[in-house]
């Protein structure tokens, strides 16, 4: 469960007024379409077969073709072989690349597209702060780390985790962005934006019906909750 435990990081630390939103794990234009129409930031696509969002090159292209303009893409990758991700960066254009895997730091950087390093808090390993920041501090090269809880599976659970180990985590200016993730809601990201001011957030199964079939209505009251607390916070 997600709890707005105190951190070491408050409202103040990231500096940011308005969180971001990446609405992940789209199958269909006409959620894509509704995400982008309630102003989410960015939206992701999945390349993980056993995933019920995997999509296949085409689909994934044909979707990426109707993101306008500062929308960003992203990637979703678990422990990929290169020749997918090429593939990948070449068929769809991605902004970001986004592991979920035990890729090393040398995998995720080698690619001319940036990446997002996401981590399962509470896995072996990463089940205390210290190693959290620990694990963290090795993918410095990232352009993000996103925190999600550690479920059967990568990710996509729609499970929270203990944000308390999140305590550790550097908020330096120019260390990557702060993704909160992990079986967020229009219900919970509120509290959650309040307690832990992330960079931004990052959710699927909050805003879904079934696996990969988005609801526009709970996309736009995920989005009302994360605009009402980024107000609640505003100086
Ligand atoms: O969506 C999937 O099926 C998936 C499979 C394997 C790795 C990652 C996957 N999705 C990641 C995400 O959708 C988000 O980054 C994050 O895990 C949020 O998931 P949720 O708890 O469902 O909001």
């Amino acid at each position: 469960m997600n709890t707005p435990a105190a951190t070491a990081a408050g409202p103040e630390a990231s500096g940011v007024r308005r969180t971001r939103v990446k609405i992940c794990g789209l199958t269909r234009p006409q959620d894509l379409d509704a995400a982008v129409a309630a102003g989410a930031d960015a939206i992701g696509l999945v390349f993980y077969p056993p995933s019920r969002r995997c999509l296949t090159l085409e689909q994934a292209a044909a979707l990426r073709a109707r993101v306008p303009a500062f929308v960003g893409v992203t990637a979703l990758f678990v422990n990929p072989e290169a020749r997918l991700v090429q593939q990948v960066i070449e068929t769809v254009r991605p902004d970001l690349l986004q592991f979920h895997g035990e890729e090393t730091p040398g995998f995720c950087a080698g690619f001319e597209t940036r990446h997002v390093k996401a981590f399962r808090a509470g896995a072996p390993g990463l089940a205390t702060a210290a190693e959290l920041a620990r694990a963290c501090a090795a993918y410095g090269r990232a352009a993000g780390w996103l925190f999600d809880s550690y479920s059967a599976g990568y990710g996509g659970s729609g499970s929270g985790f203990d944000t308390a180990l999140l305590a550790e985590v550097p908020r330096d200016a120019g260390t990557p962005a702060l993704i909160l993730s992990g079986g967020l809601k229009a219900e919970t990201v509120g509290g959650q934006i309040v307690a832990l001011a992330p960079f931004a957030v990052d959710v699927s199964s909050g805003v879904e019906s079934a696996p990969g079939i988005k609801d526009p209505e709970r996309i736009q009251a995920f989005m009302r909750a994360v605009r009402a607390a980024d107000a609640a916070r505003a100086p």
